[in-house]
């Protein structure tokens, strides 16, 4: 479970979360919020690649002791080097965090083709695929995805979709926080819709 409690978040004058407190009891939850509520933010500051002002985040009642290792997340956000090729990128995973090469996702979603692209001249369905692959692969208990369906071909949306079904079975205490503007194939693959 992922717990929340009295979070603050603001970016200059602009507040987005005060004393905010959720806690995150499905094993698969999707967040719908309005733009600009700060949807992204929140999945940044539990990944513990966004500070905040105040508040605890805690994971089965604890704090993240080794974020890098225990949460893995995808997000636009998150700048990737573009100038390197798909294959490059997933190599600096595959060396730096210990990963197997995930021929099986890779395969999935059709990205073979694409793997000696450079990031900055795939397009933004490519991209995102490129995102998902480097978190998914990771294998981590928590896992959140930022709009992950956005930019995808129907294909591949299914394809993530049973990824997602199968992604828990030998993770007992871990979840799948998503966001999401069109949840209701997730919703009808168990999502729980969390308003934020
Ligand atoms: N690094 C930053 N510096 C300043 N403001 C920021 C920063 N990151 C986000 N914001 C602002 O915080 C607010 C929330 O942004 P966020 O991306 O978290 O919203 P969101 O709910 O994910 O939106 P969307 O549905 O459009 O993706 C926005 O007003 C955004 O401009």
């Amino acid at each position: 479970m992922i717990e929340v409690i009295g979070l603050h978040k603001q970016f200059a004058e602009n507040v987005l979360y005060s004393g905010y407190s959720v806690q995150f009891c499905a094993p698969k939850i999707c967040i719908e919020a309005p733009n600009g509520q700060g949807k992204t933010t929140l999945l940044m500051m539990l990944a513990e690649l966004e500070t905040r002002q105040s508040g605890q985040i805690l994971f089965s009642k604890k704090a993240l002791t080794e974020p890098h290792k225990q949460v893995a997340i995808a997000s636009d956000c998150i700048a990737l080097p573009d100038f390197l090729t798909a294959k490059q990128i997933i190599n600096l995973s595959v060396n730096t965090l210990g990963c197997d090469w995930p021929t099986t996702i890779i395969d999935g979603f059709n990205f073979n083709e694409f793997l000696n692209t450079r990031f900055d001249a795939l397009s933004s369905g490519n991209q995102k695929k490129c995102q998902l692959i480097l978190a998914l692969m990771r294998d981590a208990p928590y896992l959140l995805l930022d709009e992950p369906s956005a930019a995808l071909d129907q294909a591949s949306i299914q394809y993530l979709l049973v990824l997602l079904d199968e992604y828990l079975i030998d993770k007992p205490n871990g979840q799948i926080v998503i966001t999401c503007h069109e949840p209701a194939p997730f919703i009808e693959r168990g999502f729980e819709c969390i308003p934020l």
